[in-house]
């Protein structure tokens, strides 16, 4: 992040017709920083570090760099204030429209190249109705504050430029073309509780997830294993990246050089990673398999399971949902391809690999599992079972 100049007006104000710019200035005006070069010279540099998406990595790891210094200083004014414990969630909303925002720009900044689109949750819609101007004035000044702390670009937001920042690319996803997929806070209710959360963003190329990045503020950099979301070492703030064909790789999220995450070889006694929330996986379920594999449950929020998992904290993530609920893409997308490309495997509860083709929601068999290869038939075999036991269970009601 770069220390910032005198600040313009994002987006910026349209020429009078009498003294529209050449074409050229006014295409350097509308991006006031540097651009990175042609698509040509982007695909020379890509080659040269053996990564096709190296240019999409840079700019994914700084958009939830960005976005995550948003939410942590979201999350302290919750945390100090005690709101957590109150109904009012117009922190969450502001963190979530913030971080959106951030990703948005970033992405648009650094990657010049076709057109953009990302499958997010927020648009702008609520932000425009009557007596939304005080939440629409928080974001801007928030979004802008931490633009102009991490001196990161020197521009600043109009309520306007927030609003379509929001609606920006907005994009269903798909089977074709590429797609940045984005979980502005995953685990909003370990967010306001104080505890773990990710800023989850992804691309999908042509159905299939090439790319993934997961901010997490609060993971620790050393391993949880075995202490339900937290380690006996001080630095936190994990940032796990990966991209298909090279490999996963995580750094602290203030920027310590990348290592390269383990291969996920735990032994069947290792510990494995459910939902902190029962509504969002059956505890009951879990437990009867964990029984059947001698491993006790280390419950954290969001995604950042699939990165505890990816370097070895733990052997297993069990999610099932209860009956009725549709998976989100952008929930998986990110974390799973940080556990695949560190050597694991991720699937449906029928073995299935997960589907990022069919538009926002994954069209999947009643749960996710993501383990090593060596696990992943006897544990989905003892899925199965629970599964099944349960289902007669419930029939014989
Ligand atoms: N009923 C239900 N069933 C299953 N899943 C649900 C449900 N409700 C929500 N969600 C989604 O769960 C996301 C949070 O992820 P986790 O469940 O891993 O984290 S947590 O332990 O619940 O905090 C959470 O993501 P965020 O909304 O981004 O927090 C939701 O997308
Ligand atoms: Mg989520």
């Amino acid at each position: 992040l770069t220390p910032s100049r005198a600040r313009l007006p994002y987006p910026p104000p349209p020429f009078p017709t009498c003294c529209r710019p050449s074409s050229a200035a006014a295409a350097h005006a509308a991006h006031p920083l540097p651009r990175r070069g042609s698509p040509r010279l982007l695909a020379v540099r890509a080659m040269a570090s053996g990564n096709p998406y190296a240019a999409e990595l840079a700019a994914a790891k700084k958009a939830v760099t960005l976005a995550a210094r948003l939410c942590q200083a979201v999350q302290q004014d919750i945390v100090h204030s005690g709101i957590q414990s109150k109904a009012d969630k117009s922190p969450v909303t502001v963190a979530d429209y913030g971080s959106q925002i951030l990703v948005s720009l970033v992405l648009k900044m650094e990657v010049s190249t076709g057109p953009f689109s990302l499958v997010a949750e927020e648009d702008s819609e609520e932000l425009r109705k009557d007596g939304a101007e005080e939440i629409l004035e928080e974001i801007t000044d928030l979004v802008n504050e931490t633009i102009s702390d991490t001196g990161s670009y020197n521009i600043s937001f109009t309520k306007e430029g927030i609003l379509s920042a929001i609606d920006d690319g907005k994009s269903k996803g798909g089977p074709s073309g590429r797609h940045w997929v984005l979980d502005t806070i995953d685990g909003t209710k370990g967010f306001l509780r104080g505890d773990q959360y990710a800023v989850a963003l992804a691309l999908l190329d042509e159905g299939k997830v090439v790319l993934g990045v997961l901010a997490c503020p609060n993971l620790p950099l050393s391993s949880i294993s075995n202490q339900n979301g937290s380690s006996s070492g001080d630095q936190v703030g994990a940032l796990f990246s990966a991209t298909i064909g090279c490999g996963a790789e995580v750094e602290s999220l203030d920027g310590s050089p990348p290592q390269n995450v383990c291969s996920i070889d735990n032994p069947v006694n290792a510990s494995f990673f459910e939902s902190y929330e029962s509504a969002h996986s059956m505890h009951d379920l879990t437990g009867s398999i964990a029984e059947v594999h001698k491993t006790p449950p280390v419950r954290i929020d969001s995604q950042a399971k699939y990165g505890a998992l990816a370097r070895g904290d733990g052997a297993i993530y069990l999610r099932f949902p209860h009956k009725g609920y549709k998976e989100k893409i952008w929930d998986h997308a990110a974390g799973s391809i940080v556990v695949t490309e560190s050597g694991g495997i991720v699937t449906d509860a029928a073995g299935n690999d997960l589907d990022f083709s069919k538009g926002r929601f994954l069209d999947l068999d009643t749960g996710v599992i993501a383990t090593n290869k060596q696990l992943m038939p006897s544990l989905l075999k003892a899925v199965q079972d629970a599964i099944k036991e349960k289902n007669q269970a419930a029939s014989l009601l």
